[in-house]
């Protein structure tokens, strides 16, 4: 299949996707997880259209495991997602203890994103995540490091939030700051991901899976992001005092019922109206057709060699063959 539109000069191609480079020459993408037949898909094309809004130059990737059917594929890939396979990360019968929440477990497949090296910069954003501002720049952030944003964990552990981090004590010495798992910038390598790998299997499992684990395995490299880059809902009413909404630029929809798709305004304050603002601007974008990735016929006019442009952006990227 060869493309007849004119591509923006920054992009090359390799087996049909279109990558975009960087300013340092390098392939970034945005990558983020699906596991399943369930209602995710509907946060991953929320955040594929809300990248879409931001003008994002670089595409979104969606790792894949292989229980997610092929029709929810082929709706990721006609809104313009690069759609990437990976394989479970299985969790064995031991591991299964207490997890913070009972399908945590399998998100230590997350890890499998180390191997997507087709791409040498990568931003996480998990699937109920909205971005509501351009984020490109991180990806100019020095080179070498871990970046995510500080989190904790008092919600979780019933206890009265004072900004100490229950840390999991058989994972070894704590990290100097703890790391929400749902966004970060990172750099694929196999050779991490096989270290990864080995850590994962030799050390037990922990109530937050993979976020627990990362947090160990780059605790000597990470650095601190600006919370602005993964707003915890939960911070609305955990930490108030730190809270700048009109400074907020990405969306982490973590508390406990406020998935916008599943929001019913039931579970514990989910009635707030920062809460209702912040759940009904994601439906604003999953509703607007006009951030739909356009659909250009190649031509011969079968629906096989269809190109995939994302609309409407500057530098703008996506995938190819979408069908
Ligand atoms: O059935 C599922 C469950 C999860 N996911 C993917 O996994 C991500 C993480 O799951 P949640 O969003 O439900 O997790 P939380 O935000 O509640 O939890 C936090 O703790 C988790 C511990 O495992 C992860 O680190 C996660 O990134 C972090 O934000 C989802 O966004 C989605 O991308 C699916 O695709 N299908
Ligand atoms: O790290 C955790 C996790 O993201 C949970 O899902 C969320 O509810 C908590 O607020 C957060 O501290």
């Amino acid at each position: 299949m060869s493309p007849t539109q004119i591509l923006p000069t920054s992009l090359n191609t390799t087996n049909g996707t279109y990558y975009s480079l960087h300013e340092n020459n390098k392939e970034c993408a945005y990558v983020t997880f699906l596991a399943g037949d369930g209602d995710y898909i509907k946060g991953v094309v929320g955040l594929a259209k809300g990248l879409r809004k931001v003008q994002a130059a670089y595409p979104l990737v969606v790792a894949v495991l292989p229980d997610v059917p092929e029709d929810h594929r082929r709706i990721l890939a006609n809104q313009g997602c690069v759609v990437r396979p990976i394989e479970l990360v299985p969790v064995t019968e031991n591991k299964l203890l207490q997890f913070a929440r009972p399908y945590f477990g399998i998100n230590y497949s997350k890890l499998r994103i180390w191997e997507i090296v087709e791409y040498e910069k990568m931003i996480y954003l998990d699937a109920d995540i909205q971005v509501f501002e351009n984020i490109d720049h991180l990806f100019d952030m020095e080179d070498g490091y871990f970046y995510g944003v500080v989190d904790c964990l008092c919600e979780m552990s019933n206890k009265p939030c004072n900004d100490t981090i229950q840390w999991p004590t058989e994972l070894g010495q704590s990290p100097p700051y703890y790391f929400n798992g749902g966004m970060f910038m990172f750099q694929p390598s196999l050779s991490t991901y096989n270290q990864l790998l080995d850590t994962f299997n030799s050390v037990p499992s922990t109530p937050f899976a993979e976020q627990d684990l990362l947090n160990m395995f780059f605790k000597d490299t990470s650095k601190p992001l600006d919370p602005s880059y993964n707003f915890l809902l939960t911070m609305l009413w955990r930490h108030p005092e730190y809270v700048e909404v009109d400074k907020v630029k990405v969306v982490h929809y973590c508390a406990p019922g406020s998935k916008p798709w599943r929001f019913t305004g039931e579970e514990p304050h989910m009635d707030r109206d920062d809460v209702k603002m912040f759940v009904k601007k994601w439906w604003d974008i999953y509703n607007d057709d006009k951030l739909d990735a356009k659909t250009i016929s190649n031509g011969g006019g079968t629906g096989d060699d269809r190109v995939m442009v994302a609309a409407p952006t500057n530098k703008a990227t996506t995938t190819a063959n979408a069908a």
